[in-house]
């Protein structure tokens, strides 16, 4: 099947050639159709840029994109059948929520009953019906992004390009919002580029997450794909991993703090992985388990240990079970990277 969007070694530089910066470099990216797809990295990695140019807002400097399988590269932004989502909601504030849902249908002059119809349609299909009469300003947050949404949707777009739509909203709204977002997604069955740079987000939301780092890709897939085998340093410190040890007959590896072992010293052993005796420097409380930080020579390893035992200065062996050890691309994270 043809992808919805895809990107061919796209390229944006801003400020000339020469002492310009490549806020998107070589890009190759594609969005298969019904599928959520999340751009996902640290401020300035070049995500906005990127969902800036599928709308059509930014010409890229090099390379093509593709809309449904036709070259859109100058294609201007209202020939695109493209819905956004922005963090600022960008609601019109004097109109009532219906004629804002209802504000791209007119553009595209439909008969102002089919107008009302699609616009009650998408209104229902984020659970505000109820407040069709209603200005935005008399709306929640999350109410008000709701609308943008059914705004978005209602145009039946090709792609729905979402930036950063739910970081306005407090944590736990957030959380309730994601859920809401998908759940809407998965209901039209519209196709969803989201912008983000929570992990959490990605993982939760994502059939394929795009991690970028500078402008360049650094890995993509699913996320239940990416997140246990990240390819190199960069990816796995930007996804939560913490412990890149040393490991007698190996490259460069990670591993998570859930997957460490902690035993007192003279206890365990035998188990296939790599040990490592060391002291704990310090333990963090966290309820259901603790935090235990250990120096073994010139690593520190953070475990996860189900009991309260360990003190600091306490001697330790640090079991890293060999079927949890990731090994990576690279040893070092690229410069800006931390
Ligand atoms: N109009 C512009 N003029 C000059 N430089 C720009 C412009 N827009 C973006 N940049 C630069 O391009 C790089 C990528 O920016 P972009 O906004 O795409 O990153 P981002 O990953 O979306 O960051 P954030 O999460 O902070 O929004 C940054 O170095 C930024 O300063």
């Amino acid at each position: 099947m043809t992808p919805v969007v895809r990107l061919d070694g796209v390229g944006r530089r801003f400020g000339g050639a020469k002492n310009g910066v490549a806020a998107v470099d070589g890009l190759d990216l594609t969005v298969e159709r019904g599928s959520f797809t999340t751009l996902l990295g640290p401020s300035g990695c070049g995500k906005t840029t990127t969902l800036r140019m599928i709308a059509g807002f930014i010409r890229p400097t090099s390379g093509r994109i593709l809309l449904e399988g036709e070259d859109a590269t100058s294609t201007p932004p209202e020939r695109r059948n493209i819905g956004m989502v922005f963090q600022s909601y960008a609601l019109f504030p004097h109109m009532s929520l219906t004629d804002n849902v209802g504000f791209g249908l007119r553009a595209r002059r439909l008969p102002s009953a089919e107008v009302r119809r699609r616009a009650g349609e998408a209104l229902e299909l984020v659970g505000l019906s109820h407040a069709a009469d209603r200005k935005p300003a008399e709306l929640s947050g999350g109410q008000q992004q709701r609308v943008a949404l059914a705004r978005a949707v209602a145009i039946e777009p090709s792609v729905l390009l979402l930036d950063e739509p739910l970081s306005n909203l407090d944590a736990r709204l957030r959380v309730q919002m994601r859920r809401e977002l998908l759940r809407v997604q998965r209901e039209t069955g519209v196709t969803a580029v989201l912008v983000t740079h929570d992990q959490d987000e990605a993982l939760q939301l994502s059939d394929t997450m795009v991690i970028l780092n500078s402008g360049r890709l650094e890995q993509q897939g699913d996320p239940r794909a990416v997140f246990p085998a990240p390819a190199n340093r960069f990816v796995a410190e930007f996804l939560g991993y913490d412990n890149f040890p040393d490991v007698p007959g190996m490259g460069p590896v990670t591993i998570r703090p859930e997957h460490v072992v902690l035993s007192a010293v003279g206890t365990g052993g035998g188990a296939d992985g790599a040990e490592l005796d060391g002291t704990v420097t310090d333990v963090t409380y966290q309820g259901s388990h603790c935090l235990v930080g250990v120096t073994a020579g010139s690593d520190r390893v953070t475990c996860v240990h189900p009991g309260d035992e360990f003190r600091p200065g306490d001697a330790v062996r640090v079991l890293l079970p060999r079927h949890r050890l990731v090994e990576l691309a690279d040893g070092a994270a690229p410069a800006g990277a931390r």
